[in-house]
């Protein structure tokens, strides 16, 4: 169904987290017909204005998790809201305020950037959208290849062009699926300060699923740690830190990733305390 929220619902909405999910599951079929649960039961309640990391080693759940949040994957059981809005039930009241970016999603390779970010700016409803592709061009410093095909730009510039598409809309919900991957260290430091920018400027809330411990440190306000589907642990850098006794959160992924599985039993049992 995606009827209009009701007046009293988009009032109670303005008041809740940016992101809240619970129970989400997601199971997909294999061809042994035994299924792969890829997410498991989780819950989680993101703050408005907060910058949070998904964390978890390779197949842990990360990519599915955000699927699901954007509505791109429909949940095998489980609710999400965001920005207060039932995805459910009205997914379409709330798309226009997020978005999301992600290494996986190849923009139109024949199509330049300018054509591919003026398509994406039509269907978010823009309106100026000559002056917005403009604009963001300038800010994401992508004016010199705006005129090139999309296909033959290199990773780093792929990421940026990725970024501008996310930001179209300005979004007040920003997921990113790995934003510096394959980035040189200058280029990913430059989209981590853009990142922090936007932020502070907007308020936007951003979750981001990422492989890299020292990005997750600088920008994230707080973590969730994933294994096996499961949020296993959850709380500020600052805090993991002190918990698991460890200086970096490298060291503490490596703990939660090589842990027993009976610690990752104790983390459920945090999650429903939760
Ligand atoms: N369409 C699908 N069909 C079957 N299994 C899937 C499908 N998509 C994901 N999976 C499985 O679900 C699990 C979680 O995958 P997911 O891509 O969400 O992990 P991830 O944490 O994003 O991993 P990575 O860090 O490697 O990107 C994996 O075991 C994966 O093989």
């Amino acid at each position: 169904m995606t009827s209009r929220p009701s007046a009293a619902a988009l009032s109670a909405a303005a008041q809740s987290p940016a992101i809240r999910a619970d129970g989400l599951t997601k199971r997909f079929p294999t061809p042994d017909g035994r299924g792969v649960t890829a997410v498991d039961a989780i819950s989680v309640t993101v703050p408005r204005g907060s910058v949070t990391g998904l964390l978890g080693g390779n197949g842990a759940g990360k990519t599915t998790t955000i699927s699901m949040l954007l509505g791109l994957l429909l949940p095998t059981a489980g609710t999400v809201e965001i920005l207060g809005v039932d995805m459910a039930r009205h997914r379409h009241a709330v798309l226009p305020r997020m978005n999301f970016s992600s290494p996986y999603v190849e923009l139109p390779h024949r199509l330049t950037v300018r054509e591919n970010l003026t398509v994406y700016a039509h269907l978010y409803g823009l309106t100026c959208v000559k002056k917005r592709v403009q604009d963001l061009a300038e800010h994401l410093d992508l004016s010199r290849f705006l005129d090139r095909p999309s296909g033959g730009l290199s990773a780093g510039q792929k990421t940026r062009v990725a970024l501008a598409k996310a930001l179209l809309n300005d979004p007040e919900l920003l997921l990113l699926d790995e934003p510096t991957a394959s980035l040189d260290p200058d280029t990913a430091d430059w989209i981590r300060t853009y990142l922090e920018r936007y932020r502070l400027r907007t308020g936007a809330t951003i979750l981001l699923a990422s492989h890299n411990m020292l990005e997750v440190e600088r920008l994230c306000d707080g973590v969730l740690m994933m294994r096996q589907g499961r949020i296993v642990d959850r709380g500020a850098p600052s805090a993991l830190l002190a918990r698991y006794g460890r200086q970096t959160l490298e060291e503490v992924f490596l703990d939660i990733a090589r842990a027993p599985d009976d610690r990752i039993l104790a983390g459920e049992a945090a999650d429903a305390a939760e």
